[in-house]
């Protein structure tokens, strides 16, 4: 049998990763795993349960604890932790500005990247995989990698458009720029460009001209090995 197809999507926040690989995955028939959604939610436990989330040895000593399982279904993935359906309280402005702390910890890494892998290895046509190191340590064999970016200016309005305006552009942009720096700052496995991965700046790209260029690659991919 053919090998699984991996299709790693990497970016900062409002580059379009999750629209893209959720229809991605669809078209291709592959799994999907958001693994942004699983770093929020263990941020969501850590906060549910008193945890300190910006002191790293209460982080770390307690990253064991909860049970995350994050769906595959493209159409619907959801995320529960302790058997909790958490997909609406992993969305709220408290778990983004407490994520990059939590994620930055190297134990809570080490848990979530056994869980990406074994994701994988259930997944026997293949998966789309979206998050920050996903080209770069998660899976570096990757069949197809992709690095999706956009100017602050578009993804700060995608963004304050999804929460109706609560948060203006302008604090929303603040607030993006903060978590990329984060994220692209921390020492394990930071937000990063694989050396291989096809960067696409989505900027002025339609959210359809994306995932047909994502598509696209996938299939030329598949098609010559
Ligand atoms: N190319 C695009 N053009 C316009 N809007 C887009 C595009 N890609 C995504 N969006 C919108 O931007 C918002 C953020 O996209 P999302 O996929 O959640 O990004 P990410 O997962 O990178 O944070 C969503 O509301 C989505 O519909
Ligand atoms: N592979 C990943 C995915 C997310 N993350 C962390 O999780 C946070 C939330 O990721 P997300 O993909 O849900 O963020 P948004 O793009 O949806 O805003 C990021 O800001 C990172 O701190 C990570 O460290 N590594």
């Amino acid at each position: 049998m053919e090998n699984p197809v991996i299709v790693a999507i990497d970016g900062p926040s409002g580059t379009g990763k999750s629209s893209t690989s959720r229809a991605v995955a669809a078209k291709l028939g592959l799994n999907y795993l958001d693994t942004g959604a699983q770093y929020r939610a263990i941020t969501w436990w850590m906060l549910s349960n008193g945890i300190d989330v910006n002191d790293p040895v209460a982080v770390a000593d307690a990253a064991g604890k909860p049970v995350i399982v994050a769906g595959h279904d493209p159409a619907a993935p959801g995320i529960t932790v302790d058997g909790t359906d958490a997909s609406g309280p992993i969305r709220t402005q408290e778990v983004t500005a407490a994520v990059s702390a939590v994620s930055a910890v190297p134990e809570v890494r080490a848990r979530m990247v056994e869980l990406q892998r074994a994701a994988a290895d259930t997944s026997p046509a293949g998966i789309v995989v979206e998050g920050r190191d996903i080209g770069t340590t998660v899976f570096p064999n990757a069949t197809v990698k992709i690095f999706l970016t956009a100017s602050a200016e578009a993804r700060a309005a995608r963004r304050s458009g999804e929460l109706n305006g609560a948060q203006s552009v302008a604090d929303t942009r603040a607030a993006l720029i903060k978590r990329d720096a984060a994220d692209s700052g921390r020492k394990t496995s930071p937000l990063a460009k694989a050396a291989d991965a096809v960067e696409v700046d989505t900027t002025d790209l339609t959210l359809d001209q994306v995932i047909e260029c994502i598509v696209t690659l996938v299939e030329e991919k598949r098609a010559t090995r």
